[in-house]
This record gives structure tokens, sequence and C-alpha cells, in this order.
């Protein structure tokens, strides 16, 4: 079989913020090619830091996080859109292939299959500040989507978007793991992250609690079969 590369490794010794520069502590996983890892934990565990820490973003920050290449090619997918008011849905696309660098011609014809996908080709030159939620949600998608990363790195996707774009969304991650993308996904909705992450990364009071398949997970507390809510909850 094809050797998988480590797409992203996370060492992180310990990361926080001032006054409490250890708010997290010990925090190693790799994500692969192919794979999807899902960032589980309570409210405060510590996910959030953690994603911050992989974005370098936090002053306080003592480990090491390393990117497949030089170049870091990766997409980071906010829970919260972050959007500019004065720009329509296709000069957020246009800034971003400028960004990113992308060709015309592959820009053209991707924008295309996302905007169709989304289903947002009729609203593509209106200001993103009029849109519901879930459509400015769907736009972080596809600015996220745009540049075919090597790593994705996702905040809680689940919450505002409707089952539709859900699927629209898992379908185009599945796509992009055949491609060889990696992707880190931060979430709460449990049933979905068992159903459709490769492995887990299980954060407790700014700790790894667990790391590994659903089945090392079942092993680790001693519950064969168990639901990974039921996992979850015996390993806190
Ligand atoms: N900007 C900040 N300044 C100081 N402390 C912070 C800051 N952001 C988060 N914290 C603290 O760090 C700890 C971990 O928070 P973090 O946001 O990483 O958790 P989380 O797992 O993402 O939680 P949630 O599921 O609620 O989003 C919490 O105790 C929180 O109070």
């Amino acid at each position: 079989m094809e050797e998988r590369l480590e797409v992203l490794k996370v060492h992180i010794e310990q990361a926080g913020y001032e006054g409490q520069s250890d708010v997290i502590k010990k925090i190693h996983f790799d994500v692969r090619q192919g794979e999807l890892v899902g960032l589980l934990g309570p409210n405060g565990a510590g996910k959030s830091t953690t994603i911050k820490s992989i974005l370098g973003l936090l002053k306080d920050f003592k480990g090491e996080i390393s990117f497949l290449g030089e170049r870091r090619s990766y997409a980071y997918i906010p829970e919260h859109p972050i959007l500019y008011d004065e720009l329509t849905l296709w000069e957020h696309m246009e800034f971003a292939a400028a960004v990113y660098e992308l060709d015309r011609t592959v820009f053209l014809d991707r924008a295309d299959d996302l905007l169709r996908r989304f289903r947002l080709l009729d609203e593509k030159h209106h200001l993103p500040g009029k849109f519901s939620k879930g459509m400015q949600q769907k736009i972080m998608l596809i600015l996220g989507f745009l540049n075919k990363p090597d790593v994705y790195i996702v905040d809680e996707p689940f919450i505002g978007l409707d089952p539709k774009a859900i699927k629209d969304f898992l379908g185009m991650l599945d796509e992009e793991r055949k491609r060889g993308a990696g992707i880190l996904m931060s979430t709460h909705v449990l049933d979905t992250a068992e159903r459709i992450c490769t492995s887990f990364v299980l954060l407790s009071g700014g700790r790894l609690v667990a790391n590994g398949t659903l089945q090392d997970i079942q092993k680790q507390c001693g519950m064969p079969d168990a639901p990974l809510f039921d996992c979850f909850h015996s390993l806190l």
C-alpha cells in the first residue's frame, strides 16, 4: 500500500494565554494524508486553544507544529464566518484566489463548481452581510475548498448548516481525502464524528485523554463495540 505521509504534526508542550500559559499541555498527534481526525472534548477542554496553536496565533506557545512541504498549504474554516461587509461573495472568492495565487482557469473552474455545489450561484454578486448565517458559513467552506490545500483545519462545521449543506460539505471532504488531503475537525456532534472520522483526538482539561481509531478508544476504556458517545463519557 502507498505510504500515507503526515501532512500535519502537532507537538504542543504547552500553550495558553497571558496569565495562564499552560491551558493545554503535552498534546501530541499527527494527521496523515486521507485521514479525517476528529478533535473532541467538552466545553473548555482546549480544542480552540489547540487549533490556535496550530495556526500560530498564540504568543504563549512551546512546542513544534510541522506541515508537509516547505510552503504551509492549509485552509482554516472557522466556526464563525469572517467576512468583509463591502465585498460581494464573488469578490471574496477573487480575493482568496489572489492570496492563494491560483491560476485563473483553475480558479474559474473550481469557483463555478463550488458555487453550484453549495447552491450560491445566483447570489454570487451579492453582499454576504445580508446572507443568512448558514449561507455565510457556506462561503467559509467555499473559500476553504478553493485552494485544495494539503491540510484542512475545520472548527465545528455542523452548527448552522442545513442537512443538505452538511451532506454537500461531507461529500466535498470525502473527495478531498481521496485526493490526499488530511483533515482535523473539531466538533461536539459525536454521532456524525463517529460515522465520518478515521481517528480521534480526545481532550479534557487541556490534556490528551485518548488518540486513535474508535477501536483503539473502545479498547482503552474497556468497552468493545460501544458507541463513541459512551466511550467519551467513560473516559471523561
Ligand atoms: N482568550 C483567552 N484568554 C484566556 N483564557 C482563555 C482564552 N480562550 C480560552 N481560554 C481558556 O482556555 C481554556 C480552554 O478553552 P478552549 O476555548 O480552548 O476550549 P474548547 O475545547 O474549544 O471549548 P468549547 O467546546 O467550549 O469551544 C478554558 O479554560 C478557557 O477559559
